[in-house]
């Protein structure tokens, strides 16, 4: 069936832009995490060069402190911010381990 007998219904303009903001925010996050994903990458390569393991406990348990602050004056569930750094440091740490045993093999 074409577009043209079913056009796309007309959306609400303050509808419309909010989903523009929501579009550019989402660009942004993209970016932002590709940048620090760049950054875990050479902290990868380092760790593995200077034999440090893949994993910081502490250095996580500072981050989580300081983010769930940082939350609370923005009006963010700390919850949140601490389940969000969590996701993207488990997968730092794959990164970590996988970059250690091609780096091995
Ligand atoms: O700072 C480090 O040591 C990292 O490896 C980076 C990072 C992070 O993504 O922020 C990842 C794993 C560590 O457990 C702590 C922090």
């Amino acid at each position: 069936m074409s577009g043209a007998e079913h056009p796309a219904p007309a959306i609400h303009p303050e509808l419309k832009r909010l989903r523009d903001s929501i579009d550019n925010i989402d660009a942004a996050l993209i970016y932002m995490l590709a940048e620090r994903f760049k950054c875990t990458q050479q902290v990868g390569a380092l760790k593995a060069r200077i034999d440090l393991p893949s994993s910081d406990p502490g250095r996580e348990a500072a981050q989580i402190e300081r983010l769930r602050r940082l939350a609370e004056g923005a009006n963010l569930d700390p919850d949140f911010a601490t389940k969000f750094l969590t996701f993207i440091i488990k997968e730092v740490i794959r990164h970590h381990d996988s970059f250690r045993a091609a780096d091995q093999a």
